[in-house]
């Protein structure tokens, strides 16, 4: 599973994992809007934040007891210390970081991402990283996909769930 702040790469990366290794892939973000019938932007915008995180919550006790998956969390995913401990009962949490300035650029056109949508966006998102310091420390194996391309990245995250033996 992977974790991290939005922009790190979870949703892109997830996805060509899951095919590099032959796993079914979940988006976390995809799933809540599957079964609530709305966008996340839109849960955010007319139910609250805290309606999006016991969406979360609900899918972290789901897939808890599912296996042979590939997940993308969404960023918030992990400030639950619940999910935190339901998600490791049955996987191994890859963390993805990136400098202020890599993910001020990659979410700069993003307007699925509410928590960016107000204000300034490098404000928001310089923020955000101050109050989720040490959130995402919670990864058994982390990897900077600033410094890293596509391919550099899969092949450090496979590499690592082979060592564990976990694939
Ligand atoms: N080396 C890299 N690793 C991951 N993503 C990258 C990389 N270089 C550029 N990107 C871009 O950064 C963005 C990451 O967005 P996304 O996968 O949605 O992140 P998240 O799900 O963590 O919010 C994508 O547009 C992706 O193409
Ligand atoms: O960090 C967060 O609180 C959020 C991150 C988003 O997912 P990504 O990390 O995939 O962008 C999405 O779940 C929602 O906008 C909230
Ligand atoms: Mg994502």
């Amino acid at each position: 599973m992977l974790i991290g702040f939005m922009g790190t790469g979870k949703s892109t990366l997830g996805r060509q994992l899951a095919r590099r290794i032959g796993y079914d892939f979940i988006d976390t973000d995809l799933a809540i809007e599957e079964v609530t019938g709305k966008t996340v932007e839109k849960i955010f915008r007319k139910d609250g934040p805290i309606r999006f995180r016991s969406e979360e919550n609900l899918l972290a006790r789901k897939l808890s007891v599912r296996s042979g998956l590939v997940i993308a969390t969404g960023g918030g995913m992990v400030l639950n210390s619940e999910n935190v401990n339901l998600l490791k009962q049955n996987g191994v949490l890859i963390g993805l970081k990136a400098e202020a300035e890599i993910i001020f650029s990659r979410v700069r056109n993003k307007r699925r991402r509410p928590l960016l949508r107000r204000g300034n966006l490098r404000e928001n998102v310089e923020r955000l990283l101050r109050e989720r310091e040490g959130a995402y420390d919670a990864a058994d194996f982390t990897i900077d996909t600033g410094k890293l391309s596509f391919g550099e990245a899969l092949n450090e995250i496979h590499s690592y769930l082979k060592q564990e033996g976990c694939v």
